[in-house]
């Protein structure tokens, strides 16, 4: 298997390569030069696999680099740190299942991929004695996820860009109060679109890039979307009997993990529709509705993971849309660039509302689906996960079974929670655990400039 980038400017490289690669060095991102494709039977076949079990299958259809064996050892090793037996375990209440996605170290979605990244990264280091610089964004999961992923393995430097005072406080302090030498976060003073515009940039120097060896931990990185795939089929084989499609709703900020779900469905999962939920930060819902891809001010809301205007996946997206026309994607982003918006035919918005349907869910919704789930249930909705809930609510309105994604534990935004219940949060060990730690983290403006000088200063 080999990988392309949606730019068109790079040679095809394999799955190790496009692991250390993160970003194509044209500025694209990395997919397989073809998708691999699942039979209905062959689906079937997997309704008794463990977690490690399916991920192993539908991870190696991509991988033709690592010997079997390894591969399971590394996938196995990932999610032995999962505190669910099941991994991803869906539950049913009020008529919807949750897939519970938050059963890794740092309580969300992200540990999934980054956990087994984290072990990619070792090993394909171990094999080549380099060394890696990762410099990721976050705004707010994938920082400690990532961090927790790499903490202290060999030969890996982490710098991790967050909002200042944008993430809730425990996603703050899940970064912060990691003190191993290797980890370094970053407070910017900006958003996240600033953040991972930066890392965007850096990883845009090739001189610098290859000089630091950089690497991605964003879903900008190919290992990372690949793993997420996995959970949609799990949650499939949980709810559905054969051939019957369902519908998943995706809290959504960078796209990644709806984009999983997409892939998921091209490779032969059947799926009705994928639902893509957003906050006040809605550039994706106007573009599905209205066709409007133009690029607002980012917000601060209760979902903070999902305050991002400039969704990265999106290219993904846009390969498939403009039907594989390198050249199409790189002049939608040259418009980006230059107009702050992309344009599309009649023709592309069809398609696009095939693939999805969007709804934008504000606070006040949020609040109070949070607030009714747990009235009905009993059951305690993060508001990420919540504004997923309200967009399927919204959307489906027939008897297809509708799978909503979990994407983070309540604890981790234990006041928006409150505000909505009036109850505080029961908080796990994982979180109660990082009261009163030492923390470390740098501040710096919004400049590249200044990051690159704190990389080269830390690596040396
Ligand atoms: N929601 C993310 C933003 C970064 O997204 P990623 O999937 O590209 O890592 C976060 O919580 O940091």
């Amino acid at each position: 298997m080999r990988y392309l980038s949606t730019r068109g400017g790079i040679a095809p490289v394999r799955f190790k390569d496009a692991v250390m690669m993160g970003l194509a060095d044209d500025g694209g991102l990395l997919l397989p030069e073809s998708i691999p494709a699942f039979s209905a039977a062959e689906l079937e076949s997997w309704r008794t696999l463990t977690y490690p079990q399916l991920a192993f299958k539908i991870i190696s259809r991509f991988v033709d680099d690592i010997p079997a064996t390894d591969l399971q050892a590394l996938i196995d090793r990932s999610y032995a740190t999962f505190s669910h037996p099941e991994v991803t375990p869906v539950v049913q209440k009020d008529g919807v299942y949750i897939l519970e996605l938050f059963h890794g170290v740092t309580l969300a979605f992200k540990d999934v991929a980054l956990q087994f990244l984290g072990n990619l990264f070792e090993y394909i280091l171990h094999e080549r004695h380099e060394r890696l610089t990762i410099v990721g964004a976050t705004s707010g999961d994938t920082g400690s996820a990532a961090i927790h992923g790499v903490r202290g393995k060999a030969g890996i430097s982490i710098f991790i860009l967050h909002p200042h005072g944008k993430t809730s406080p425990v996603q703050a302090l899940q970064m912060t109060s990691v003190l191993d030498e290797n980890v370094h976060n970053i407070a910017v003073d900006g958003t996240f679109d600033d953040c991972q515009d930066i890392v965007k940039g850096l990883m845009g120097d090739l001189e610098f890039k290859q000089k630091y060896s950089l690497g991605a931990v964003n879903s900008i990185n190919w290992a990372r979307v690949l793993a997420q795939v996995v959970y949609y089929i799990y949650a499939w084989l949980r709810v559905a009997e054969q051939g019957r499609k369902v519908v998943f709703s995706v809290p959504t900020g960078n796209f990644g993990d709806i984009f999983a779900g997409y892939m998921a469905q091209q490779m032969g999962l059947p799926v009705e529709k994928l639902l893509l939920a957003t906050n006040e930060n809605n550039i994706l819902t106007r573009f599905i509705n209205q066709g409007d891809y133009s690029v607002g001010t980012v917000v601060q809301t209760l979902s903070p993971s999902m305050d991002i205007q400039v969704a990265s996946n999106f290219e993904r997206y846009l390969f498939y849309l403009f039907k594989q026309d390198a050249a199409r994607v790189s002049a939608a982003f040259a418009q980006l660039k230059a107009e702050g918006k992309i344009s599309f035919s009649q023709q592309e918005l069809q398609q696009v509302r095939q693939d999805f349907r969007s709804a934008s869910v504000d606070r006040q919704a949020t609040l109070e689906t949070i607030r009714q789930f747990k009235h009905d249930t009993g059951y305690l909705l993060d508001p990420h996960t919540a504004v997923g809930v309200r967009a399927a609510q919204e959307l489906v309105t027939d008897d297809t079974p509708v799978v909503c994604l979990a994407t983070a534990h309540p604890a981790k935004f234990g006041e928006a929670v409150v505000e909505a219940t009036g109850d505080a949060v029961p908080v796990p060990p994982a979180i109660a655990q990082l009261e009163g730690l030492p923390t470390r983290c740098v501040r710096m403006q919004a400049d590249a400039g200044q990051v690159r000088a704190f990389i080269i200063l830390t690596v040396g």
